[in-house]
C-alpha cells in the first residue's frame, strides 16, 4: 500500500488526508498540537476544523515529524503560506530523497513574492519536476462530506502529476493533470482576492449585478496577471481559475469571502483578523500580488480596491469594480 504524509492538520490538510486515505493510501498527518493529533488518531475526528466529519481508519496523526515523514512516498504540504519556508527549514532533512512534494496551498510569500512551489524548490533544492501543486474549486467541508468534486494537479513532470493525481483520486474526488504550474498556482491565489471583493460588496448589501461584474472583470484581471507571468490563458478558464473563482465567490464556507463580508459590514481590518480563526490567504497575498502586477505592468483595479479597503483608505460602499483605473474619458474596451 502507498504510504503518504500530509503536513498541516487544518481544514484542508485534514480533508486532503481523508481524500488520499479514501483513494487507498495509508496516510500520516502532522498536527503541530499533540492534543489534536491524539483526537484525530483516537476519535477519528478533527473537531477544531471539520466538525461532524468521521475520518477514515487508514489515516493517523502525530505531532512528531520524524514519525510522520518516515518512509513517505509522497509529501503534501498544507500549512499557511506565510509559514511554509520556516516549516520547510525544519523538515527538509526528514523528507525522503526523490519523492514528490505537493503544495496544497493558495498564497504568495510576502516580501519575496514567491509562489509556494518556488519556495519549496528553493528550500529543498530539488528538481522542479519533483514538485506538484493541487488547486481547484475545493471547499474543504464539502469534500470532507464526500460531495463530488474535481481538481487540477500540475507539475513540470507528467509522471509526477500522474502519480499525485492517481493517489488523490477516489470515488468523490477526481484529479485532472496539466503542466502549467504557474497558471494553476496563480489561479488559486488570485481567486482569493476576488472572493474578498465579493464578500465586501455582499457585506455592503449590493446585489447580483455588482457581484457578476466583479467575477467577470476579476477573471480578466486574474488571466492578465497569470499570463504576464508565463501561464496559459486556458488554465485560468479551467478548474483552477474560473472553477475555483465561482466556488469561492459563491460560498459562505469561503474564509476569504467571509473576511470580505466583515469588511463590507464596516469592521476594521484588525478586527476582521481577530474574528477569523482560520486562514484567509487573500489578506496576506494582496500586497505581493499588487507588487508583482506593478512589476509586470498589469492593471488590477479590483485587487487594488480590495487593498484600499483593507488599508481603510476606501469606503467599502465606494468599491467600483466595473471601472478601470484608466482616467481617460473614453469608455474602456471589454478585453
Ligand atoms: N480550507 C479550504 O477549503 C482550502 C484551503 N486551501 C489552502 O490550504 C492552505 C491551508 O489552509 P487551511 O487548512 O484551510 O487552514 P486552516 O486555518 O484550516 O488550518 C491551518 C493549519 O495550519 C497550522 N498552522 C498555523 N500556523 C502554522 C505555522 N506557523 N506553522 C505550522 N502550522 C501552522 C494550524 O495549526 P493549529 O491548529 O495548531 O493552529 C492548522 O493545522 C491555505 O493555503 C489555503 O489557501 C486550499 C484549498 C481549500
Ligand atoms: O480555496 C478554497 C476553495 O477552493 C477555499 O477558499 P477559502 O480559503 O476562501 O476558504
Amino acid at each position: 500500500m502507498r504510504r503518504v504524509a500530509v503536513l498541516g492538520a487544518g481544514s484542508w490538510g485534514t480533508t486532503f488526508a481523508k481524500v488520499l486515505a479514501d483513494g487507498g493510501s495509508e496516510v500520516t498527518l502532522w498536527a503541530r498540537r499533540p492534543e489534536l493529533a491524539r483526537e484525530i488518531s483516537q476519535s477519528r475526528r478533527n473537531s477544531d476544523y471539520l466538525r461532524g466529519i468521521n475520518l477514515p481508519r487508514r489515516l493517523w496523526a502525530s505531532s512528531n515529524l520524524h514519525d510522520v515523514l518516515d518512509d513517505a512516498e509522497q509529501v503534501y504540504l498544507s500549512v499557511p503560506s506565510q509559514s511554509l519556508r520556516e516549516n520547510l527549514r525544519i523538515v527538509r532533512d526528514l523528507i525522503p530523497e526523490g519523492v514528490p512534494v505537493v503544495s496544497l496551498m493558495k498564497g504568495v510569500e510576502k516580501g519575496t513574492r514567491y509562489r509556494m512551489s518556488e519556495v519549496i524548490q528553493q528550500e529543498l533544492g530539488c528538481d522542479p519536476g519533483r514538485i506538484a501543486v493541487v488547486s481547484g474549486p475545493n471547499l474543504a467541508l464539502e469534500i470532507a462530506k464526500e460531495q463530488p468534486t474535481a481538481s487540477v494537479v500540475a507539475s513540470e513532470d507528467p509522471d509526477t502529476a500522474a502519480a499525485v493525481a492517481t493517489a488523490a483520486t477516489n470515488a468523490y474526488f477526481r484529479c485532472f493533470i496539466n503542466n502549467d504550474v504557474i497558471g494553476t498556482e496563480f489561479g488559486g491565489v488570485l481567486k482569493n482576492l476576488i472572493a474578498v471583493a465579493i464578500g465586501i460588496v455582499d457585506g455592503v448589501g449590493y446585489g447580483e449585478n455588482t457581484k457578476a461584474s466583479i467575477i467577470t472583470r476579476g477573471l480578466v484581471e486574474m488571466t492578465d496577471f497569470a499570463v504576464a507571468h508565463g501561464a496559459r490563458p486556458e488554465t485560468l478558464s479551467g478548474l483552477a481559475g474560473l472553477g475555483d473563482l465561482i466556488a469561492t465567490c459563491e460560498s459562505p464556507l469561503s474564509r476569504n469571502n467571509t473576511a470580505g463580508r466583515l469588511l463590507g459590514q464596516g469592521y476594521a481590518f484588525a478586527d476582521v483578523v481577530k474574528q477569523m480563526n482560520q486562514t484567509a490567504e487573500g489578506l496576506s497575498s494582496v500586497g505581493p500580488v499588487l507588487e508583482l502586477a506593478a512589476a509586470h505592468g498589469v492593471e488590477m483595479p479590483i485587487v487594488a480596491q480590495v487593498a484600499e479597503v483593507l488599508a481603510g483608505t476606501l469606503d467599502p460602499r465606494d468599491i467600483a469594480p466595473h471601472l478601470t483605473t484608466d482616467d481617460s474619458p473614453a469608455p474602456p474596451t471589454e478585453e
